[in-house]
């Protein structure tokens, strides 16, 4: 199910606005890669370009290349929606559905997807993205219960079970911690390395012992000055990156010294 995604030249814009510059990199399948840098940086606009949620803000396009599976995702009659249905999206703040129940949180996204099921197939995927989102134990007993009724950090697992369930081959995550306290931060970084077994993960992250404990691969974006561009200054295994990066800026960014 993981993919593979090429990214190349690629140039982000907001109308006139060019904020990422010139990214190539490869995104493995069944790893963690993560985006750290400073504020402003274009992390997240890089994050949103990869599933064409990007150009949903008016005025925002892309030059350049992102590939998967030998398609550009960006070429003439791809459908971005169904671009968004393989690289599926976990935002900062947990964002269920607030009148859903939690069972059909899970099943939302199957219904827009206007696939057909039966009762029982869709109670058979809503178990396992739930189990799959490390979510059942605590919630199998309340389904049919609002979402919105659940803690900050279920509420997160919540809404990594309706990403999943819709069976993507990619996870973007933008700060997926951002908002919750260290237990549930611990719970959902658990999720994340069962998760990469099966998917392509790539997450923002401001915390750089998250990035160190969660990602196998780690992109360090930085500003060249204020008002340019967002670029990669550097891409390595995370290890490296944190133990012996070749950019002074890298060095700096982690070691605290900017940012
Ligand atoms: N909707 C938008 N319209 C215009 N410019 C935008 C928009 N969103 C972001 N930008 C600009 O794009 C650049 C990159 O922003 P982005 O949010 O991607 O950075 P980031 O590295 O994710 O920052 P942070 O770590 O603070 O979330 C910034 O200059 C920002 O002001």
């Amino acid at each position: 199910m993981a993919k593979l995604i090429d990214v190349s030249d690629l140039n982000i814009y907001y109308g006139d606005f060019l904020a990422v510059e010139s990214v190539s990199m490869t995104i493995e399948p069944r790893a963690v890669t993560a985006l750290i840098g400073p504020s402003g940086c274009g992390k997240s606009t890089f994050l949103r370009s990869l599933n064409r949620m990007h150009e949903v803000i008016p005025g925002a396009h892309v030059q350049g290349k992102v590939v998967m599976d030998g398609q550009d995702l960006y070429g003439a009659g791809v459908d971005p929606v169904t671009v968004r249905r393989h690289i599926g999206m976990v935002f900062q703040r947990p964002n269920p559905f607030p009148t859903m129940s939690i069972y059909e949180n899970v099943a939302a996204g199957v219904r827009l997807n206007a696939k057909r099921m039966k009762k029982s197939d869709l109670d058979d995927l809503v178990e396992k993205s739930l189990r799959g989102a490390n979510l059942w134990a605590e919630v199998k007993d309340r389904l049919n219960r609002p979402g919105s009724g659940l803690s900050g950090g279920q509420q997160q697992r919540l809404c990594i079970a309706r990403a999943i369930a819709i069976q993507p081959s990619v996870l973007l995550m933008d700060e997926p911690c951002s908002a919750l306290d260290p237990i549930s931060t611990l719970a959902v970084e658990d999720l994340i390395e069962q998760l990469k077994s099966e998917y392509t993960i790539v997450i923002v992250t401001h915390n750089m012992q998250q990035a160190a404990r969660v990602s196998d691969k780690t992109a360090f974006f930085n500003l060249a000055g204020v008002g340019k561009p967002g670029k990669v200054v550097e891409m390595d295994d995370t290890t490296t990156i944190f133990s012996n990066p070749s950019q002074k800026a890298t060095e700096d960014y982690i070691s605290g010294r900017f940012g």
